[in-house]
């Protein structure tokens, strides 16, 4: 403990000190830098040089990472220990993309063969659906996947699709996951439930959007169908199959996975088996492929060699160094644009905690605000506060360097905006700059007095760039398995527990609460502000 609070008292100088100076200034101190700061892993090359820490900010950094401990906390995870201690369970997602006849333990007790049993019957499924062999209640093969599911259940299979679907889908997918029933309407409207597989994914089976999805999807399918024909076009994933019984899923399409696998960590399980279907085994299983070769790193490499850990200590580095409470992911590729939204839940709901697992309150600023939407398109929106707000705003950007989708020439063009915007969150303009060139145009020294410092970029942002060699199957579970473990060894490091999520009960429970009110007006006991609302909204 005492060479962990000497580590952040450290690593807090070091940043400090490293803050009185330019990003750009490091490299011309440090000649090694470039080295030191890239990697390349599993189809990634990866580049923290631009980021904030100078040479002594890495090595303190990296001390606070031994001193945490975080070699022994990810033995723990990978060893099958119950790390998430408030409810007292393993955290093995890694399992489920780990190869056949891994040696993985749960508490003790092998997962292997369960796990490779549900990845054999989502196989046959998949390959069943796509070749006609599984058809709906009429005889028609399937054309489309509607995929009902929230949060953990919805963020990654969306993300998933959009990165690997092809241009023209043998079988296309659809996704439905608010209680607003505009969004059921809207996605529904010109999809044919005589030719419409309904998969619906729940964890719990108790998640009251889905539940909700899930009956206006079974009507939608009875009111075509009938009861019985409904039937035939309904799969459900869950870890609770007593509940997907009682919801009327045939056993033999209900596919299960383990409460050892969280909800945002979900994506390598049955939750995703609606994309399997729609993009094919081969692109699922090079998905998981991916993320293996991701976690091989994580498990192996040294720390001041280790993607996820130095991923990690670059945003401590800027969150409790440098007071920097938000983080901007911008990927490059239409294709990754949810990625901040999912990334939005695998951090914020991991590490947003105020109190360790002792019950004890942290002594240092936990999970950041993150967000982000795609590049270039964010450029014509927020990035005008990235490069002149008065905060400063750490950047992630993501990069695909090689495709061959859409018109030729495009990439390029993309690709050299990604690079620019990375070298001007650096670098900067300055004001000298700025008035040669005013002055060059014959602007007058009034008007140069007013507008250079308008036209003026400090610079000094830091960012990282993560660049795909290309959008593959392997490459992307490998960036989300790399974000996966940055979260983990971040948890790890502010002394959290990153695998429950008790901040999202009280909402729902008081939900359920001002439901039957608004349904019965009988309005019950609450401030005065909601009171005057469900007065107003009550039926
Ligand atoms: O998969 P489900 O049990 O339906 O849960 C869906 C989501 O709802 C909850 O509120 C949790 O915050 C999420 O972690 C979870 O992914």
């Amino acid at each position: 403990m005492a060479d962990l609070d000497a580590a952040w008292t450290r690593l807090e100088a070091a940043a400090k000190a490293a803050g009185e100076k330019r990003i750009v200034e490091f490299f011309e101190a440090e000649p090694r830098r470039l080295e030191t700061l890239t990697l390349d892993v599993a189809g990634l090359h990866i580049d923290l040089s631009k980021q904030a820490w100078d040479e002594a900010g890495l090595e303190a950094a990296l001390d606070l990472a031994h001193a945490a401990d975080v070699e022994g906390a990810w033995a723990r995870m990978f060893g099958g220990e119950a790390i998430n201690s408030s409810e007292g369970r393993a955290v093995l997602h890694t399992a489920l993309r780990a190869p056949a006849g891994a040696d993985v333990k749960a508490g003790g007790a092998p997962v292997m063969a369960e796990v490779e049993a549900v990845r054999a019957r989502m196989k046959a499924f998949a390959e069943a659906v796509r070749s006609g062999a599984i058809r709906g209640a009429t005889g028609k093969p399937f054309k489309a996947i509607l995929h009902i599911g929230i949060g953990g259940s919805d963020l990654g299979p969306r993300l998933l699709w959009d990165a690997l679907r092809p241009i023209k889908p043998q079988i296309d997918l659809r996704f439905v996951a608010n209680v607003d029933g505009a969004e059921f309407a809207l996605t529904t409207a010109d999809m044919d439930p005589e030719t419409t597989l309904v998969i619906v994914v729940s964890k719990t089976f108790t998640t009251q959007e889905t539940l909700a999805n899930a009956g206006a999807a079974r009507a939608w399918l009875a009111a075509a169908l009938g009861e019985t024909g409904a039937n035939a076009h309904l799969a459900a994933i869950s870890t609770a199959l007593d509940k997907t019984a009682a919801f009327g899923v045939a056993d033999d399409r209900v596919f299960g996975f383990w409460d050892w696998v969280g909800g945002r960590y979900s994506l390598w399980s049955s939750v995703s088996l609606s994309v399997a279907v729609a993009c094919g085994w081969d692109a699922f299983q090079g998905f998981l492929d991916g993320a293996a070769e991701m976690d091989q790193h994580f498990a192996t490499a040294s720390l001041e060699a280790n993607a996820p850990v130095l991923i990690a200590l670059a945003q401590i580095f800027n969150r409790n160094g440098l007071d920097r409470r938000a983080r901007s992911v911008v990927p490059y590729s239409h294709r990754l644009r949810r990625l901040a939204s999912f990334l939005q839940q695998l951090e914020m709901e991991s590490n947003g905690k105020s109190v360790g697992p002792d019950g004890q309150p942290v002594k240092r600023g936990t999970a950041t605000v993150v967000f982000g939407d795609e590049g270039t398109n964010v450029q014509h929106a927020y990035f005008q506060c990235m490069h002149q707000g008065t905060d400063i705003t750490p950047m992630e950007l993501i990069g695909v360097a090689k495709s061959d989708e859409g018109p030729a020439g495009m990439h390029e063009k993309l690709l050299s905006n990604l690079l620019a915007q990375a070298e001007a969150f650096m670098v900067g303009r300055t004001t000298e700059d700025v008035v040669a060139e005013l002055q060059a145009k014959g602007v007058s020294e009034a008007q140069i007095a007013t507008l250079a410092p308008q036209r003026t970029f400090a610079g000094n942002r830091p960012s990282t760039l993560v660049l795909m060699d290309r959008l593959t199957p392997q490459a992307f579970g490998a960036l989300i398995a790399l974000y996966e473990h940055k979260t983990f060894v971040e948890g790890v490091i502010w002394g959290i527990n990153s695998f429950d999520q008790w901040g999202v009960e009280l909402g729902k429970v008081m939900a359920g609460r001002i439901l039957p009110e608004l349904e019965s007006g009988a309005v019950g006991q609450h401030d005065p502000s909601t009171t005057a609302l469900i007065e107003r909204l009550k039926v």
